[in-house]
């Protein structure tokens, strides 16, 4: 199933609850929620009472990514937001395997992110616990940029590799994603869409929708 995540960094704050129902309304699965802590990645976004107030505005998932360092710290706090996928990243772990149990524990599902320096090898020795993968398709830390290219590649390499271990878990891709990359970025194997400055920037139900657009051509298949 093809998701759109829509990253609320991008949107109004000042209409934060109107512009997440927009997108909803017009098609959006998810909300990716973007923890930056000035460490991990120099900007500081926002954290677990912003998360908490706007889970009074919808009952969608609520997929948050933690750019944050030693996120095992955290992961009870967030997961008491009402977080519904909680995403950490390999480069900003210790011990990646326990901070993914300590998520399961809390009863949320688990994803790992690579930023796009980090290989996938990375991921070996936990492929099997996780219920997403992201692969950043721009260094993290800011929304606006321009898609790596060589990422693709990177989901590519991936799909191939849970093919041949047998698993079907949701790969996502985050950074420059867009209505007119996108179905370059699902035949490269990913199937959760993370978009900022392409939901949010002028109409949001139309840029929804285009990406809706999209997905219907892979569903209709
Ligand atoms: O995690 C991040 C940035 O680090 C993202 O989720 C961005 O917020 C996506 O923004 P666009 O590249 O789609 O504008
Ligand atoms: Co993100």
């Amino acid at each position: 199933m093809l998701i759109l995540s829509p990253s609320i960094l991008a949107a109004d704050f000042t209409k934060l609850g109107e512009q997440i129902e927009e997108t909803v309304n017009a098609g959006a699965g998810y909300i990716h929620l973007d923890v930056m802590d000035g460490m991990f990645v120099p900007q500081i976004s926002f954290g677990m009472p912003v998360i908490e107030t706007i889970r009074k505005c919808t009952d969608k998932v609520f997929d948050v990514h933690l750019m944050i360092e030693d996120p095992g710290r955290y992961i009870e706090a967030f997961a008491k937001t009402g977080a519904d996928i909680i995403t950490v990243h390999a480069e900003a772990c210790t011990h990646l395997d326990r901070v993914i149990q300590q998520i399961k524990a809390a009863g949320i599902k688990a994803g790992v992110a690579l930023n796009p320096a980090t290989p996938l090898s990375a991921l070996d020795y936990v492929l099997d616990e996780l219920d997403m993968v992201l692969i950043m398709t721009v260094n993290p830390g800011f929304g606006g940029q321009k898609l790596i290219p060589y990422c693709l590649e990177k989901v590519h390499d991936l799909r191939m590799i849970m093919k041949e271990r047998g698993l079907d878990i949701d790969i996502q891709v985050d950074g420059g994603i867009k209505a007119s990359n996108a179905k370059e970025v699902v035949e490269a194997g990913a199937n959760v869409l993370v978009g900022g400055s392409a939901v949010f920037s002028g109409d949001i139900t139309a840029n929804t929708k285009a990406f809706m657009d999209v997905f219907s051509e892979f569903e209709n298949k």
